[in-house]
């Protein structure tokens, strides 16, 4: 029995039908209401939990695997193993403002995001002190009312930014879900796990 802590939301939405085209039966997870944990066949148990939650079960050792976003990874700077790129989930972070904004002029700028690590070493890469101001939603307010010069947000479909008069001024990195793994859970079911992995790695290419 393998289980997964599932990013619940977005993620999980892209994720079911991989699971699906896999052979694994996901109607409990699509009927599952406000259930929580949820056993798929004899083989697999799904957990669902929040994306900025799912390295802490598995770094605690209670679930063997994580389907999570890069962007989650990368903030969280992930050290477990990474097994596989879902290619679901795919979006972009980006730094964006209102026209005329000037990241180059000379003063300190402050920045709104849910990502403050990115945030900072995009900015420290560039030899820049930024204040940076942790946000946890509608980004893309920020600097509309003057709270932040600039935002480092997630864009998929760019109807956010569109809609609030916001351009993009650079991108930063592409996000997809990924695939992580307990170093522990990968000793103890090596051929469970790999054989799921197999299976993801040759549909994920017919979705
Ligand atoms: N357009 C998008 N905007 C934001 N995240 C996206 C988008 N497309 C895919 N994703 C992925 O989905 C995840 C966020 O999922 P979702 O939007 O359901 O959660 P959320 O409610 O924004 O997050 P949380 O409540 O955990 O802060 C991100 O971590 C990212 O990997
Ligand atoms: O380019 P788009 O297709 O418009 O998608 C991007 C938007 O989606 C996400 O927000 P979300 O819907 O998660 O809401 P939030 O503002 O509460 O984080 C993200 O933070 C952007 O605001």
């Amino acid at each position: 029995m393998l289980s997964i802590a599932l990013t619940k939301g977005r993620v999980e939405e892209q994720v079911i039908p991989l699971l699906e085209t896999c052979g694994i039966d996901c109607e409990p997870l699509r009927n599952k209401k406000r259930k929580l944990v949820i056993p798929l066949g004899d083989s697999l148990e799904v957990i669902l939990v929040k994306g900025g939650d799912v390295l802490t079960y598995l770094n605690h050792g209670v679930v063997d695997i994580g389907i999570v976003g890069s962007d989650i990874l990368e903030e969280q700077q992930n050290t477990s193993y990474e097994l596989l790129d879902l290619q679901t989930g795919r979006c972009q972070f980006i730094l964006a403002s209102l026209a005329g904004y000037d990241l180059n002029e000379p003063r300190r700028h402050t920045i709104g995001t849910k990502y403050p690590n990115i945030t900072k070493a995009y900015f420290a890469s560039r030899g820049k002190d930024v204040e940076i101001i942790k946000i946890e939603g509608s980004v893309e307010l920020a600097p509309l009312i003057g709270l932040a010069d600039a935002i480092v947000d997630i864009t998929e479909t760019g109807t956010t930014l569109r809609e609030n008069n916001l351009q993009v001024f650079d991108w930063l990195m592409p996000i997809s879900t990924r695939l992580v793994a307990n170093p522990l859970a990968l000793k103890q079911k090596r051929s469970e796990i790999f054989s799921l992995v197999d299976r993801l790695k040759t549909m994920r290419r017919t979705l």
